[in-house]
Parts: structure tokens; C-alpha cells; sequence
């Protein structure tokens, strides 16, 4: 199918003047707002709503009839007066499921609400790399969203983005080149994951090296890089529910690998 894929390597890039009305966007934060939401929707939450701040969430918690789950990270640590913080494993099925979540970070909730006037939204990490694929396959304009970490590019979003790619869009006979309609951010994105696949070392040892991954080993969350690393580990999709506001749900999907 023509499939057109365009990537920013991080949400500045979305001027308000690009036209995301008819785009299937996909926002990408692996350390680790997208792994996050994955891993609660594994784990049975019902609703997951992202703020932009501190404050909105707050509020946003205390307006609701049931009172949601308060998530999130400001310096990679959980945030004062919150019950759940930014790492995957605190996501459980005990803590999570069926509870509605309210999630505020630095840079992953910032770059899906950068993108909020697409006309589908969808989160994505490694974990659910396979599902999502299967989701977006036969989108005829996806634009990619790397979260990056404080404004800067980050290596394990760019590596994502490159892996979505190389998948929608394999390589033609001689391997040069992605076969679809892909902007240069795209196909740098698509080299780098190439170059990266093509190394012996895990997924993992990238993470390590990247600025999102060297935050986190500095703020004592190491053990996130082997779990954000999974690729593929979970069926399902974390996707927004309904236009013009951020509320996901979580759609378990068989995927054929
Ligand atoms: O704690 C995280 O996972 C990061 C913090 S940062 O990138 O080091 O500032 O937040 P996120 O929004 O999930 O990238």
C-alpha cells in the first residue's frame, strides 16, 4: 500500500502550522512514558488520562467521581503526594487493574499532548511493538512523535521509530533504502535502528548508552532498561479513546509474529 511515514525526532518538530488532521500518529516514549502505559494496560487498567502538569492532574483527580490512581515523574522520581511513579514495575495487575490512571512526566505526556489534533493517537514502546504495527498498517499518513528527553533527541526513541519503519516499510533487493514515502527523519531514524539491529549487542546495551537510559541509571532506575527493552512482550494497543481528549484505553490485539 502507499503508506506515507513521517517522523519528528522530537515534538518541536510539530509546528502548530503541520497538518495532522488526517494522521495516524504514533508518540514514542521507551524510558519511559509509552512503556509505562503499556505495562498498565497489560496489567487491567481501565482508562489512562495524561496532563500536562503537576497541577492538572491534581485537579483532575480530585474532580472525578472515583477518585483515579495520581502517576508520574518529574526528575525520573515519583512526584510528592502521587501513588505511582514512572517505572513499569510499579504497574501491576494488584495496583492497576480496573482503576483509571492519571499520568504526568516530562517529555511523554508533553509529546502526546503536541499531537492531540491527530485524527487517531496511539502510544508505543518496544513491549507492544508487534500489536502496534498491526494496528497502523493500513493507515495511509503516519507521523511518528519521539518524545526525546527535556527538548534534546534521544537515542531509544529514534531507534523505535527506526524499528517501526523498517517494518512497515522493508528495505527494496538491495537493502539500501526503506521502500515506502518516508521524510529524512524518517530515514535517519531507519538507519540508525538498522545500524543498531545490525550490531551483536542487546537492545538493552543501546538503552544504556542512550540520554533518556544514562538519566535513569544516574537516578537509581537501571533495572527499567532490561524491562523497557522487551520488544514484543505485549499484545495490545494503547490507543486514545475518543478525539480531542487524552484518555486511552488499552486493546488486546493477536498478533501474528
Ligand atoms: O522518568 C522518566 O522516565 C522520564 C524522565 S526524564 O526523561 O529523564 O526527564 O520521563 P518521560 O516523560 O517518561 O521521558
Amino acid at each position: 500500500m502507499n503508506q506515507s511515514i513521517s517522523v519528528s525526532l522530537t515534538p518541536s518538530e510539530l509546528s502548530p502550522e503541520c497538518d495532522l488532521h488526517q494522521a495516524c500518529s504514533i508518540i514514542i516514549d521507551v524510558l519511559r512514558a509509552t512503556s509505562v502505559m503499556a505495562t498498565a494496560g497489560q496489567s487491567g487498567v481501565r482508562r489512562m488520562i495524561t496532563c500536562e502538569n503537576i497541577h492538572a492532574a491534581a485537579q483532575f483527580a480530585d474532580q472525578a467521581a472515583i477518585r483515579p490512581l495520581l502517576c508520574g515523574e518529574r526528575h525520573c522520581k515519583p512526584i510528592d503526594g502521587f501513588d505511582l511513579g514512572n517505572s513499569p514495575a510499579e504497574y501491576t495487575p494488584e495496583r492497576v487493574a480496573d482503576r483509571d490512571l492519571v499520568l504526568t512526566t516530562t517529555n511523554g505526556t508533553r509529546a502526546i499532548h503536541a499531537a492531540m489534533r491527530s485524527r487517531r493517537l496511539l502510544a508505543a514502546s518496544f513491549l507492544n511493538l508487534d500489536a502496534t504495527l498491526a494496528a497502523v498498517r493500513s493507515e495511509p499518513h503516519l507521523q511518528i512523535v519521539c518524545a526525546g528527553t527535556n527538548g534534546q533527541i534521544s537515542y531509544e526513541d529514534v531507534l523505535l521509530a527506526g524499528a517501526i519503519i523498517d517494518r512497515l516499510a522493508p528495505p527494496d533487493s538491495d537493502g539500501s533504502e526503506p521502500s515506502g514515502h518516508i521524510d529524512d527523519s524518517a530515514r535517519i531514524a531507519w538507519s540508525v535502528w538498522r545500524q543498531a539491529d545490525g550490531n551483536t549487542r542487546p537492545l538493552q546495551q543501546s538503552l544504556r548508552h542512550s540520554l533518556g537510559g544514562r538519566n535513569l541509571i544516574e537516578a537509581g532506575y537501571e533495572a527499567d532498561l532490561e524491562r523497557c527493552a522487551q520488544v514484543g512482550t505485549i499484545d495490545g494497543i494503547v490507543e486514545r479513546a475518543e478525539p480531542g481528549k487524552t484518555v486511552f484505553e488499552f486493546r488486546r490485539l493477536a498478533v501474528s509474529k
